[in-house]
């Protein structure tokens, strides 16, 4: 497995956080792999509930991807072109394998993709049915400055700024932890010369 370590992570209020976990070389796979997915499952600008769209642009690999429209967000097991997901990349599973802590395979793997100005609200990552297990994040292109709040709304944050290469784990009693992304350091990187940052989060979902 091509990641640079396996040290122990960092903690930070019970998320696990690997710095550089995977090598230039492994991420330049994963993004060769996350070509692919993109052509079968093209990203897309969810709505709110609320009618407004998300400033990241979504798509999904695996059984079920995550969707969000004027009727709610929930995990569907078709894209919203009507075409199933394509599988989760193996660059990708090796990953969940090497810090999930679990033999259950995770059911999808959401892409996020922020471009220039894109941000993620304060949330929790509650639509799944069982939070025994991980969610399970990696970080490609751009650094995000991530900000993690406690397992109620309100109070006090910290924050921390995610690299390419970077994975985080939200399990355990930080597993409905609210947690986001204020703001992207968004430029030409080494990895995306054109700028953007990808957020690859694995779940369980049902
Ligand atoms: O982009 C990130 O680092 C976090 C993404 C996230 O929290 C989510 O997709 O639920
Ligand atoms: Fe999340």
């Amino acid at each position: 497995m091509p990641h640079a370590t396996t040290a122990k992570p960092l903690l930070l209020r019970g998320f696990e956080i690997y710095k550089s976990f995977l090598t230039p070389s492994a991420q330049e796979a994963m993004l060769s792999d996350l070509r692919d997915v993109v052509r079968a499952a093209p990203l897309f600008s969810p709505m709110t509930p609320y009618g407004k769209p998300m400033s990241v642009r979504m798509t999904s690999s695996g059984t079920y991807g995550w969707v969000s429209d004027r009727r709610g967000y929930r995990y569907a097991p078709q894209h919203p072109d009507g075409t199933a997901w394509p599988a989760i990349p193996e660059t990708i599973m090796e990953v969940w394998r090497a810090v999930s802590q679990t033999d259950r395979s995770p059911d999808c793997c959401l892409m996020n993709f922020y471009a220039e100005g894109a941000r993620m609200g304060l949330h929790q990552d509650r639509d799944e049915a069982d939070f025994a297990y991980p969610v399970v994040s990696i970080s490609l292109g751009n650094e995000a400055l991530f900000r993690i709040g406690n397992p109620e709304r309100g109070g006090k944050t910290e924050s921390l700024w995610l690299h390419s290469g970077d994975v985080v784990v939200m399990g355990g009693a930080a597993r409905l932890t609210y947690h986001g992304v204020d703001r992207i350091k968004f430029g030409a990187s080494p990895l995306m010369p054109k700028g953007g940052r990808i957020n690859l989060t694995l779940r369980v979902v049902d």
